[in-house]
């Protein structure tokens, strides 16, 4: 299997490139904000305790986010490998993350991280949220506060794969395609 993590901030690109990814590769793209909107728009329970954070910009507690990921997984038997979008995004997630795969024999191959400034993110999200319905793309104020949560909880998880040589930083601006380019020039030297 293949198992990459798609890493960085918000409005990175990462749902954009995962969808053109998952089909070259033959890979099962999870996001775990795809998720939890799903859930949200079918008023599921997962969805009702997920909204009050995501509409604030703060984290979805971490053993819910687990319990979601592991499901997801666990419903994709047969895979080639996957794209994770979103997740992990804190240390206790990576290190259940790991836990999981190397219980089915796995590991997370690399983290490719699409690398952009924090102004252009701003700017990404707020022209994002004139048309994706998303509250949490229409707000400033929650924009800014999820960059500031991606510092503060998720950053980190860069040093987290660093030292086992699995991190891969990739330049996040220009084109969809010159990104796909540079994407893949990582994935082909691991599969
Ligand atoms: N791994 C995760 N852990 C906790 N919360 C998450 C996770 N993934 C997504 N979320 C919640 O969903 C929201 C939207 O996530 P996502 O769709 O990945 O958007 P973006 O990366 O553009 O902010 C996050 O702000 C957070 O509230």
């Amino acid at each position: 299997m293949t198992n990459l993590v798609l890493f960085g901030p918000p409005g990175a690109g990462k749902g954009t490139q995962a969808s053109i990814l998952k089909e070259k590769y033959q890979l099962v793209h999870i996001s775990t904000g795809d998720v939890f909107r799903y859930n949200i728009k079918n008023e599921t329970e997962l969805g009702k305790s997920a909204k009050s954070y995501m509409d604030k910009g703060q984290l979805v507690p971490d053993q819910v986010t687990i319990d979601m990921l592991k499901a997801e997984v666990e419903g994709n038997e047969g895979a080639k490998g996957f794209i994770f979008d979103g997740f992990p995004r804190t240390r206790a997630q990576a290190e259940a993350l790991g836990e999981f795969l190397a219980s089915k024999g796995e590991e997370v191959d690399a983290m490719i991280a699409l690398e952009v400034e924090d102004e252009v993110l701003v700017q990404r999200l707020l022209e994002r949220g004139k048309t994706s319905g998303r509250p949490d793309d229409a707000d400033e104020s929650v924009i800014r506060e999820r960059i500031k949560v991606y510092y503060e909880e998720t950053a980190i998880l860069k040093e987290y794969y660093k030292k086992d040589d699995k991190y891969y930083g990739v330049d996040g601006v220009g084109s969809v395609k010159e990104i796909t380019e540079r994407l893949s020039a990582v994935i082909d030297k691991l599969i």
